[in-house]
């Protein structure tokens, strides 16, 4: 194994050596000034670990089980558009090296390899996420596909009533390669994405016309009739919204920024956590991401009180260096790192991982 790829940083930069540029600036990039982006990486950096000694740490478990999916470990794939864009394969690559890594898979709505293919590729746990399409009947299709399928929640991404100003895929004039499709979706619905114009986003373009910008918590009860599924929220940063969230019967929050992608200068996904875990009951699961790059990150993330964590773009780096493999790689070492970090804080198990075993970092004087 090359010694760069000890670490996802290592795994980033092979990622980032292959990719063409307008891919790259696609999957890297922030909106805007891409103070959010940064902020989520920065945020870990304030945490200082409390490690307590002669603890028995011979055996470190962080299996759990989340709405019901038996995971062996608090770690998962965040949804993410296209994985054809870095890998022939796509989603069904993903999708085994989720499985045998233990860890859960959240499937896009834009993925670009069907519900079935990914379902029939998965060996572990499974969901959807979903936008909310100006034409409902699309979107009720799809949850009666992804019912059929065996995928086990469905995830509503509330965050993007439209695309964020990502100004990368601005200059770029971004359009999606003809070649990698959202076949879950008919193709007249996304023919915008696949349309280059110069100084546009063709997601941005495409998202105007489709996504429904009216979509209030009262439209939530119309999702919840068509489904027996779970139902979690992603793209969550406040109490207020957590509170509306339990009001409303959803079975899990995310706290996400969307990965610095849609409103720039909101809060650093891990600012937002500790707000949204203390305004929802304790039973509530409240999952997290957004700049997650370490095992060490991950143990922040749970000591917040985060049930799970997911990543968005390592997955993506895995995928485009070594497809299966490479997500295996990603998800195995974050798994070897959350044990270690486990092991050498002496808290050998999830709900060990509270608040004590954090302090603030100390600043740098000046
Ligand atoms: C290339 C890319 C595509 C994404 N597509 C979606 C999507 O289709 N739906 C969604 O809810 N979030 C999407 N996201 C956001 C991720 O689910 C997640 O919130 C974010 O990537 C987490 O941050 P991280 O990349 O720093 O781990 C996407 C992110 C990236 C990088
Ligand atoms: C219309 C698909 C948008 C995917 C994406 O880039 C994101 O959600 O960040």
């Amino acid at each position: 194994m090359p010694v760069g790829l000890l670490t996802l940083a290592g795994i980033e930069r092979a990622a980032h050596a292959q990719l063409p540029p307008e891919i790259w600036d696609f999957i890297e990039g922030g909106s805007g000034a891409e103070r959010t982006l940064t902020a989520n990486r920065e945020m870990f950096g304030r945490h200082a670990l409390r490690p307590r000694t002669l603890v028995d740490v011979s055996a470190c478990d962080p299996a759990l089980t989340l709405l019901g999916a038996p995971l062996r470990l608090p770690l998962g794939i965040a949804p993410m558009a296209y994985h054809r864009l870095v890998d022939p394969e796509g989603e069904t690559a993903t999708a085994r090296a989720a499985g045998r890594a233990g860890a859960l898979l959240v499937a896009g709505m834009f993925a670009s390899r069907t519900l079935e293919e990914i379902a029939a590729a998965a060996t572990g746990p499974l969901w959807l996420q979903l936008y909310w399409l100006r034409e409902r009947v699309v979107l009720a299709a799809l949850v009666e596909r992804a019912e059929a399928a065996g995928y086990g929640a469905l995830v509503l991404t509330v965050d993007a009533p439209r695309i964020g100003r990502r100004l990368r895929d601005l200059r770029n004039g971004f359009a999606v390669p003809s070649a990698v499709r959202a076949v879950n979706l008919d193709q007249a619905l996304t023919a915008a994405s696949h349309r280059a114009t110069a100084g546009r986003s063709g997601i941005a373009e495409h998202a105007r016309e489709q996504f429904d910008p009216a979509l209030s918590w009262t439209d939530l009860a119309w999702l919840r009739e068509r489904t027996r599924l779970p139902l979690v929220l992603k793209g969550i940063l406040t109490a207020e919204d957590a509170r509306l969230a339990v009001e409303h019967g959803v079975d899990a929050v995310l706290v996400s920024n969307h990965g610095g992608r849609q409103l720039d200068g909101a809060m650093p996904a891990l600012a937002a956590l500790p707000e949204v875990v203390d305004a929802v009951p304790a039973e509530l699961p409240v999952l997290f991401d957004g700049g997650v790059r370490s095992g060490t990150d991950l143990a922040i993330a749970l000591a917040l009180g985060a049930r799970a964590v997911l990543v968005g773009r390592p997955a993506l780096w895995g995928l485009a260096t070594d497809g299966e493999a490479g997500v295996h790689r990603v998800l195995d070492l974050l798994r070897e790192e959350l044990e270690h970090t486990m092991a050498l804080l002496g808290r050998p198990r999830l709900a060990d991982l509270d608040r004590t075993v954090l302090a603030p970092w100390p600043c740098p004087a000046g």
